[in-house]
């Protein structure tokens, strides 16, 4: 099965706000006509409205090859039974939902649907999200093809080989993007603090994090060497990175407390 299957025979888009609308955008701009997407949303964006083609709040085809799943967790209990009809049977339903685990889809949809829970990322929407995948029993290798052929049309896949680990993912690269979108607000306002203007800050902190994903992305070394690469001794640099890598109060112990934060609120919500 293949992105000709989601063409053919549609895609429903359940909830279609930042998360959705990412990936959509992504798929749109990959040549996936509009005409072949069901969104079903209450308050539909003005970018939806505005889509030619699309099936907003329509009534929705008997058997599509995909459900995508984008409501919020909490959303969930009222917004999934409304498709029951289409569990157990082909209709493939793709969940990018925190928290929400496998058996609580089997539950509410029956435990011969197939499912594939996912976690993606907002780059979705310019074709450079990571969303790592993992299937239910019901879910055939047919099945788990047709989900990475919807998810890599919007960036890379990475399969998972336990669902357990979908809590660390969602901290990771579920999240990531906030972090790194945070890093550039907390640079540009360390530049304003010290005497550049907002704008030349932020376009400076701004260039530096994505130039800085680019390297790291496409550079042979590791990012430690580039980080070295940077580090003149006893330079600038060097003096920054003292305060950034201590080992009680810098980065590293941050971030670890920030992740454990996120794992132990992806629990609760799945519970
Ligand atoms: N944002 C992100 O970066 C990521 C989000 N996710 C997951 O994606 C999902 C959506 O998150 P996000 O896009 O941020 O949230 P949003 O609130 O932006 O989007 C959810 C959308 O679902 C709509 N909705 C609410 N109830 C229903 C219903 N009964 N039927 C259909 N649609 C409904 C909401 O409408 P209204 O606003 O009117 O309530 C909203 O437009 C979550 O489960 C989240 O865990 C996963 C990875 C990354
Ligand atoms: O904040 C959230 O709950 C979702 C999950 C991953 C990114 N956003």
């Amino acid at each position: 099965m293949d992105m000709n299957d989601i063409r053919e025979k549609g895609m429903v888009l359940l909830g279609c706000g930042k998360m959705g609308s990412a990936m959509l955008k992504g798929w749109l701009d990959g040549g996936l006509p509009a005409t072949s997407v069901w969104v079903n949303d209450p308050k539909p964006s003005e970018w939806l409205q505005g889509l030619e083609g699309l099936n907003l709040n329509a009534d929705l085809p008997p058997a599509p090859a995909v459900v995508l799943v984008a409501v919020k967790p909490q959303m969930m209990a009222d917004a999934l039974p409304t498709l029951k009809a289409m569990g157990n049977g082909s209709t493939l339903f793709v969940s990018v939902a925190a928290g929400i685990t496998i058996a609580t889809y089997e539950d509410m949809l029956g435990d011969r649907t197939p499912i594939v829970r996912a976690m993606p990322n907002t780059p979705a929407a310019v074709g450079r999200g990571v969303t790592a995948i993992i299937g239910n029993g019901a879910a055939g290798a047919d099945h788990a093809d047709l989900a990475e052929a919807l998810l890599s049309a919007v960036g890379q896949v990475v399969r998972l080989e336990s669902e357990d680990q979908m809590s660390a993912v969602t901290a990771i690269s579920g999240c990531g993007p906030a972090y790194t979108f945070h890093l550039i607000e907390a640079m540009a306002a360390a530049g304003e603090a010290n005497g550049l203007a907002p704008e030349l800050a932020l376009q400076l902190a701004r260039a530096t994090v994505a130039g800085a994903g680019h390297l790291a992305e496409n550079a042979d070394e590791d990012p430690g060497q580039l980080r070295v690469n940077v580090t003149s001794p006893n330079g600038v640099t060097q003096a920054a990175l003292e305060v950034l890598m201590n080992e009680t109060d810098g980065f590293p112990p941050l971030l670890e407390r920030a992740v454990e934060a996120a794992i132990k609120r992806d629990k609760e919500l799945g519970a």
